[in-house]
């Protein structure tokens, strides 16, 4: 809030046709609404000033006696004695609080000074209270360079219900006196009665105020979810929540329940609430006392604090072991996704990689090394005679040297190779950042093994194979996908069955 914008007429205008209009017209009538007195207008006067400096702020407030001494006793509390000594004007209360702080408590002395007369406004002026307290001790940790503004915002978030109040005596007394109701029953009956909650009605009034656009949206936005990455809207929409718990007949019971219900998606938020707890008193203490309040908070107490203690105890129980639990689970998953997605890649027979799997990679390495204009090479292999070899040795044996050449291919090539099997009797290797010459003599080491390996045995003795081998490298062709790539060491294999089998073809060379 270091900069206020003037006052916004279109957003005035939006947010009165946003009222029923029965509301709006009622609202627009009332007599006693209400109103800031005139030192927080002449001070939000000075903050819409682009050049407004705090010599502005402190002539203005230097005019209110009761004012200048608060805001002295603001200054000198123990949430902002960081600097040495005591401010002793005006000026100085001024500099050490910042513009943000200065309007916060100017807004919220001058708002809460007629309090007493007014009886039925106790309760959500406690509410208002508490709420700031907490907002800013949550602030401090979450966002401490927006302090003030998020106090002025969790005081005000309910401004609404005094409007509605003033405006409607005789409705509000019923729908208001009924303390079994939480705040978001209370939205709601205010929503059956009335047509819109107190949100869009102290966001109106904060409009009609003149108050800066992000405050009057962050007091409409007040009863949305907590569940969002922005800090000072959690700062606000929490300290609602925490503030009823707070004031509740069973503080304890409702603010530990208020923290499970939390800890079920953001456990962040409850280790920073859980601090608060107990600090909450002492803030809310000194923020009585510093704007001299006669309305009894039910502050205290050791046993308050003890039994909260022990709720939470077990609430850390309970959620430890869910959390637990799903841990276990979310365990189990991962590794049955991850066997999963390991079997929809291998071929069974050969262990080695599928087609599809292979074609993803194709796909993949193709892209990267022409990209970065490295070195790719495809090797295909197609075993020779191999349906004279299934038709001799029966197709049992087939498999055992299909099975026993993908172990072999397995053996010599490297980790960061992909060999697999393309086809029934066909298999390629895909060789990043590897050359031609790399390749060949990769063949040459697959048909020297096979030379010197039988890859299954037979009621005649040892079954040796022979293979075709063609290869393409990236750099010796124009190969606009990795299809051509392949259909190029496709031909160079063709070229060595034509020739007589058992031998390796490099495309291009
Ligand atoms: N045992 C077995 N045989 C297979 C498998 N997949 C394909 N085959 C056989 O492999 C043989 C391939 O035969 P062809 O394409 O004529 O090739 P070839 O006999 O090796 O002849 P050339 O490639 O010209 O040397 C066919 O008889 C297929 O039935 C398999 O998984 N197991």
């Amino acid at each position: 809030m270091t900069s206020l914008s003037a006052v916004n007429n279109t957003l005035y205008d939006t947010l009165t046709a946003k009222l029923p209009p029965m509301l709006a017209k009622s609202l627009a009538r009332a007599p006693s609404l209400p109103s800031l007195p005139a030192v927080a207008l002449e001070v939000l006067e000075v903050a819409r000033s682009p050049d407004a400096s705090l010599q502005d702020y402190a002539s203005v407030i230097e005019h209110d006696p009761a004012l200048t001494a608060r805001l002295i006793g603001a200054a000198n509390s123990a949430h902002h004695l960081n600097a040495a000594g005591s401010a002793c004007t005006g000026l100085e209360a001024t500099q050490r609080l910042g513009t943000d702080a200065t309007i916060a408590t100017v807004l919220s002395f001058t708002l809460l000074k007629d309090i007493e007369a007014n009886e039925t406004a106790v309760p959500i002026w406690q509410r208002a209270i508490a709420a700031a307290a907490i907002a800013s001790q949550l602030a401090q940790k979450l966002c401490p360079d927006r302090l003030g503004y998020v106090f002025t915002v969790a005081l005000l978030q309910d401004i609404g219900v005094l409007a509605l109040q003033m405006t409607f005596p005789a409705q509000a007394q019923a729908l208001y006196e009924r303390h079994d109701q939480s705040h978001m029953q209370l939205a709601q009956n205010e929503r059956h009665h009335f047509g819109c909650d107190h949100t869009l009605v102290g966001a109106w009034i904060a409009a009609r105020w003149g108050l800066p656009e992000s405050l009057v949206h962050a007091i409409n936005e007040s009863h949305d979810s907590v569940f969002t990455d922005d800090n000072v809207a959690v700062c606000v929409r929490l300290s609602g929540p925490l503030a009823d718990a707070w004031l509740s007949a069973n503080p304890a019971r409702a603010f530990s329940t208020l923290l499970y219900e939390l800890s079920v998606s953001n456990t962040e938020h409850v280790v920073i609430l859980e601090a608060l707890f107990y600090a909450m008193h002492r803030q809310i203490a000194l923020l009585s006392d510093l704007l001299k309040l006669a309305i009894p908070l039910p502050l205290d107490s050791v046993e308050v604090l003890t039994e909260a203690k022990q709720l939470l105890y077990q609430h850390a129980l309970v959620l430890g072991a869910r959390l637990q639990a799903q841990q276990e689970t979310l365990e189990a998953l991962e590794s049955r996704h991850g066997q999963l997605l390991e079997r929809s890649r291998i071929d069974p027979l050969t262990g080695l990689a599928n087609r599809a799997w292979l074609e993803e990679q194709l796909h993949e390495h193709f892209a990267r090394c022409r990209l970065e204009k490295r070195a790719m090479t495809v090797v295909f292999i197609d075993l020779d005679h191999f349906k004279a070899l299934n038709d001799e040795h029966g197709h049992g044996t087939g498999d055992e040297v299909l099975q026993c050449f993908g172990q072999a291919l397995s053996s010599l090539v490297r980790a960061t190779d992909v060999a697999g099997r393309y086809g029934g009797e066909e298999f390629l290797i895909i060789l990043p950042d590897e050359t031609a010459e790399s390749a060949r003599q990769l063949a040459q080491r697959i048909m020297t093994l096979l030379d010197r390996e039988p890859m299954a045995r037979s009621e005649f003795g040892p079954l040796y194979i022979s293979v075709s081998i063609g290869i393409a490298c990236l750099e010796d062709g124009m190969f606009a996908s990795e299809h051509e790539l392949i259909a190029a060491a496709d031909q160079s294999m063709y070229h060595i069955k034509r020739s007589g089998r058992s031998g390796v073809a490099v495309y291009g060379h």
